[in-house]
């Protein structure tokens, strides 16, 4: 039988989804052995610098896209959402599996909502994209930065002059926390998630045809054909990640509804547009079109100029 070597980050929440995409692939009845082997990467070694300051997200898949390339790995199961728009060429993405909860949620002292926090109230986040959106609907609130895994997050919660922090649903889901600590569910219409966030990517190399048959089996095409818009959409946009952008899509009955955004950083200024069709690709490059023409380019080149790049 072959064995398969699958590439994981160190932290709890990738090993948990390697071994989540690992078993669902054994009960699909795949004729492999799996091995996982952990790769520290650039992302996971500078955990103290907000991340659009070293780079961006491609620092969580590098190294690991590395490895695959050179045959040290054979596939490697990551968070949609760390994933850049473009892959390097040889590598593909062979299985998007079912998306999990999407919304982001926030997690407070005394379980209030967003709306019911007190004025001024200190919300935890490291995420532009989430405070921009926070911003807009509660300009009150103090966004102070914080960084860490999910476990960390909530021991500061605790331990911290924190109010309240905002998390991802499907992290707190897959690390196995109960609904309990969600205090509120963020809709689309305060806070549009992250491109891809809730989904997996599972990356394996293009000429690998006996691996990427069993992938396919574990690739859920509405969540591939929603998880297309976004991406499409946000690499029409090329923000950098000085820029919040957020995109979120849905497909039912065969039409994707995706909502767009790009705001400014304060979140005083903010494009937003539902689009929907039948091609992925093209409701994506709409929206990015949309968008662009209502003033979000110009707000990326003058954030860019702004940030010296
Ligand atoms: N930012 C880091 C990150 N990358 C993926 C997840 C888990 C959720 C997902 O798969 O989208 C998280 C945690 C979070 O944002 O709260």
């Amino acid at each position: 039988m072959r064995n398969i070597i699958v590439g994981s980050r160190r932290s709890k929440l990738a090993l948990t989804q390697t071994n989540w995409v690992i078993n669902e692939l054994k009960r699909l009845g795949a004729p492999f052995t799996f091995e996982v082997k952990e790769i520290v990467t650039k992302g996971d070694r500078v955990l103290d610098v907000t991340l659009s300051k070293v780079g961006g997200k491609g620092l969580f898949v590098k190294e690991i896209e590395h490895e695959m390339l050179t045959g040290g790995i054979d596939m490697a199961v990551h968070s949609m959402k760390d994933m850049p728009a473009v892959l390097p060429s040889g590598l593909v993405i062979g299985s998007v599996p079912r998306r999990e909860d999407a919304r982001d949620v926030l997690v407070s002292k005394g379980n209030l909502s967003l709306s019911d926090l007190p004025r001024g109230a200190v919300v935890g986040t490291s995420s532009l994209r989430r405070s921009a959106q926070l911003l807009a609907y509660r300009p009150d609130v103090t966004i102070k930065w914080i960084r860490g895994n999910i476990d960390t997050r909530l021991a500061k919660l605790e331990n911290e002059d924190y109010d309240a922090i905002v998390l991802a649903a499907a992290g707190l889901a897959r690390m196995g926390w109960s609904d309990d600590v969600i205090s509120d569910y963020l809709s689309t219409d305060v806070c549009v998630p992250a491109v891809g966030q809730g989904a997996l990517a599972v990356e394996c190399r293009e000429d690998d045809r006996e691996l990427r048959e069993w992938l396919s089996r574990l690739n859920d095409e509405q969540t591939e054909r929603a998880v297309r818009a976004e991406r499409a959409f946000l690499q029409q946009m090329e923000g950098g990640c000085q820029v919040p952008i957020a995109g979120y899509a849905e497909v039912k009955e065969g039409t994707v509804r995706l909502t767009a955004l790009v705001a400014s950083p304060d979140g005083k200024e903010m494009y937003k547009e539902i689009v929907t069709g039948v091609d992925p690709e093209a409701v994506g490059r709409q929206a990015a079109a949309i968008l662009s023409e209502q003033g979000a380019k110009a707000l990326i080149e003058r954030v860019k100029k702004e940030m010296g790049d």
